[in-house]
């Protein structure tokens, strides 16, 4: 049998790495190891969060995954992964294209929230890259497509701040019909400006939801107990929830409702969903508010819509260009129309702080560590956006000599007959594959074999023209 420092990938393979494998802190060919049951050979650092009597596979010397982590991610979720063993390095801010490509080449794993931006061109370099854990609900900052044919898993938390951000928008339709913002600039710069005009109660208006998931949804439910009318759109027919209803037409929505709220994702469709004839559509005095993605809105229509008047009032907090870290950055540099924007009446800016909560964060942290946990150290892909969702049952304690075998690969006909014939000279367990677009995974516990056989599995499925990406599990 080769040496571990034989294993070569298969020319044209799309990437060079088979990640457990060649991390394996033990070489499988140790002679004093090849006859070692499993069980005997793992480390003292055993997986947390496992059910009793469910054996913890232990895919390499956890202290040899590396993982970095962006843009501040709560200490509940850093300290899910430190308890693993694994090394993390936890940054407050996102980095410059260049810095985080230099970082991203040495990592198997990579958190980060909205600020980074892992294109094509930067997944390139992530040659050792496994999954990436998005502590956030939007995952459009990640190259999906691309992240699944390199067989690098994408996991997010699609609704643990979705309440954080629903209770802000409620606060600022508030603030937007009391004019808030102006008065406590006002009393701020030592103005005292007692007036009514224009400043309305909210009981009795009506609330129109641009897109009814998750934040759009419990917002109805928020708004309709302090007395609002809620109507809705959304490209979906959704279940109304309490005496809402969902109208036919965007701009139905907007020639009804005196508040319209966004809460659509960033999709080509929904690009300057909001632009000049939707401006001119909504009512004379009505209000906007911004929640979802910088790119929905298109911002010089709305500094002419409020500067006519015709748009009474509006509360961004997400922005085409957002800045990488805090600081003196929302200025023209970043946003040619940034001026403009700033001196507008009635205008309540705020820095992607939706999901800024306390609550949310920690929530978010503990989610999606919780499911890089389970990745890295199971391959299971339930909540992945971007490849299929497979889970088997645990390998229970008293199994001893079984490894679990992941192969994704391009979806063609004949992998499943291939993969088989490898796996055949073992008797396979349990096994499940799925497909999603062109990449299938595909997942299957093996018995009786022998620990200095699971390297001649791995080059073998290796060799296989469908491989996208190898692991073996143990
Ligand atoms: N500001 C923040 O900090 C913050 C926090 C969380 C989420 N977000 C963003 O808020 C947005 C909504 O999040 P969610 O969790 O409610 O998403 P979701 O996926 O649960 O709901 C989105 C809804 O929009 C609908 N939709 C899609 N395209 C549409 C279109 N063209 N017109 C109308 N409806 C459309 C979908 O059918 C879906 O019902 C996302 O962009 C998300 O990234 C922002
Ligand atoms: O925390 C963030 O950076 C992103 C918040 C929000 O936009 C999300 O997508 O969850």
């Amino acid at each position: 049998m080769a040496s571990a420092q034989d294993i070569k990938i298969k020319p044209g393979a799309p990437r060079e790495v088979s990640h457990s494998f060649q991390n394996l802190s033990t070489s499988p060919v140790t002679p004093q190891l090849a006859t070692q049951s499993f069980a005997s050979s793992w480390g003292a650092k055993l997986p947390q969060r496992i059910a009793p009597g469910e054996r913890p596979l232990k895919p390499f010397n956890t202290q040899d995954v590396k993982i970095l982590l962006l843009e501040n991610v709560n200490k509940a979720g850093q300290d899910i992964l430190r308890e693993q063993g694994y090394q993390v390095e936890a940054l407050k801010t996102s980095l410059p294209e260049d810095q985080l490509i230099e970082k991203i080449r040495d990592v198997q794993v990579i958190g980060i929230r909205s600020k980074t931006k892992l294109t094509e061109k930067v997944l390139r370099e992530a040659k050792s890259l496994l999954v990436i854990g998005c502590f956030c609900i939007g995952t459009n900052q990640v190259d999906l497509d691309y992240a699944a044919r390199q067989g690098i898993a994408v996991f997010n938390s699609p609704f643990a701040n979705s309440r954080s951000v629903a209770e802000l928008v409620i606060g600022e339709i508030i603030c937007l019909a009391r004019q808030l913002g102006d008065r406590s600039n006002e009393m701020h710069r030592g103005t005292w400006n007692k007036v009514s005009a224009k400043c309305w109660e909210i009981r009795g208006k009506t609330l129109g939801i641009v897109g009814y998931g998750h934040i759009g949804s419990q917002l109805s439910v928020l708004a309709e107990s302090m007395g609002m009318n809620v109507i809705y759109y959304d490209v979906v027919t959704l279940m109304a929830l309490g005496t809402s209803r969902q109208v036919p037409t965007l701009e139905a929505l907007l020639e009804e409702a005196d508040f319209v709220t966004l809460h659509v994702p960033d999709l080509p469709e929904t690009r300057n969903l909001i632009s000049t004839p939707q401006f001119e559509r909504m009512k004379s005095g009505s209000y906007l508010i911004n929640a979802s993605r910088g790119s929905v809105v298109d911002i010089p229509a709305l500094v002419k819509a409020m500067n006519s008047g015709h748009v009474a009032g509006a509360a961004l907090d997400v922005y085409p260009q957002e800045p990488a870290a805090n600081g003196d950055y929302f200025n023209n540099d970043l946003n040619v129309w940034g001026e403009d924007l700033r001196s507008l009446k009635n205008l309540i800016l705020t820095p992607h702080i939706g999901g800024s909560t306390e609550e949310a964060q920690r929530a978010i942290g503990i989610e999606v560590s919780e499911a890089l946990v389970r990745y890295i150290n199971q391959g299971i892909t339930l909540g992945s956006v971007n490849l299929p969702e497979v889970q088997l049952r645990s390998i229970k304690l008293e199994e001893d000599n079984k490894a679990r075998v992941i192969f994704i690969h391009n979806n063609v006909p004949g992998v499943l007959r291939k993969v088989n014939e490898i796996l055949g000279d073992h008797n396979v367990d349990k096994q499940i594959s799925d497909s999603k677009g062109d990449i299938a995974y595909l997942m299957a516990d093996v018995s009786n074999v022998k620990f200095g056989e699971i390297k001649d599995l791995w080059e073998r499925l290796e060799l296989l023209s469908s491989r996208v990406l190898t692991r073996v599990l143990y």
